[in-house]
């Protein structure tokens, strides 16, 4: 049986066609002496949705800091849409693990921040709020505090909220893991569904490399840590629209699972040797 996965000629480069929405030449990051990630080059096309994956501690979070504009290189440039980034960045939605609801307004007016802080007026923000949150089905709930609501719900409104700015990236970190197993599968659903009306540009770091392949466009592998780069590159050509829980059982998914994990595994292990 053929194989699924072709890798790219350069693990850096997207093998999309559209223009580069976010892009990383020869990053190095450091925390004082400690170099964490070294030389990077990464591109991501507009409309692509990329996945990294890596052991722990190899420096996801400290890339995608980096493309927030939250951390500075210590050499080398990040640029959105070919701009370099300086600072905090206006033009990127967020989706993290974390609830990053405010507990003391409405779902609403948490979705509401966003537009607020474009300037956008208030009655239009309103309604460009209600529609959102009836998109990602949660009309009839508008008015609900965080706490009254599901995880799953709460899930819904960050997405609402990461993607009615209508930005030119969304960093995810480890958007689904607090999620039991079926909400996880549901809101990775959503998120593909929503995405798939506005492609944007995606990058996501996830330790589930089953999440990384029914999720992503492609799958980028960092190596283990210290001075981590970028080891190799896995175009994921299986179709969309996808449905997270059935793709698995693709065995073209299953092909790409062991490629991508045989690249993956001995960084895990030299991961856990450092620790040791
Ligand atoms: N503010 C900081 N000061 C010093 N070292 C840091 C700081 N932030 C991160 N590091 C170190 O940089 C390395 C990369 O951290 P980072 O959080 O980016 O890794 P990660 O791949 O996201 O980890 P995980 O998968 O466990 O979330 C780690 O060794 C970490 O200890």
């Amino acid at each position: 049986m053929a194989l699924a996965v072709l890798k790219t000629a350069s693990p850096t480069d997207s093998p999309h066609q559209a223009k580069s929405m976010v892009s990383l030449d020869s990053v190095t990051m450091a925390f004082g002496a400690y170099v964490a990630v070294q030389d990077v080059n990464l591109k991501v096309s507009d409309g692509e949705f990329l996945a990294i994956v890596g052991p722990t501690g190899c420096g996801k979070s400290t890339i995608l800091n980096a493309i927030a504009g939250l951390l500075k290189p210590a050499s080398g440039t990040v640029s959105i849409d070919g701009q370099p980034v300086r600072g905090i960045q206006n033009d990127i939605g967020y989706l993290f693990q974390q609830d990053a609801l405010l507990p003391w307004k409405t779902a609403i007016e948490n979705v509401e921040l966003g537009p607020m802080f474009k300037g956008v007026g208030a009655a239009e923000r309103r309604e460009q709020s209600m529609r959102w949150l009836a998109k990602v089905g949660l009309k009839g709930f508008e008015h609900r505090y965080p706490h009254q609501l599901s995880g799953g719900q709460r899930k819904r409104v960050q997405m609402a909220q990461a993607l009615i700015t209508g930005p030119k990236v969304i960093l995810m970190d480890e958007p689904f893991s607090a999620l039991d197993i079926h909400t996880r599968h549901l809101m990775q659903n959503e998120l593909l569904r929503l995405w798939q009306e506005e492609r944007r540009a995606v990058v996501m770091i996830t330790h589930d490399l089953e999440e990384a392949i029914a999720l992503g466009d492609r799958v980028v592998v960092l190596a283990a840590g210290p001075r981590s780069r970028v080891i190799d590159s896995f175009p994921v050509d299986l179709e969309r629209p996808r449905d997270v829980a059935e793709i698995k059982l693709d065995p073209r998914f299953m092909d790409l699972y062991r490629n991508i994990w045989s690249s993956l595994r001995g960084e895990v292990e030299k991961s856990y040797e450092r620790h040791d």
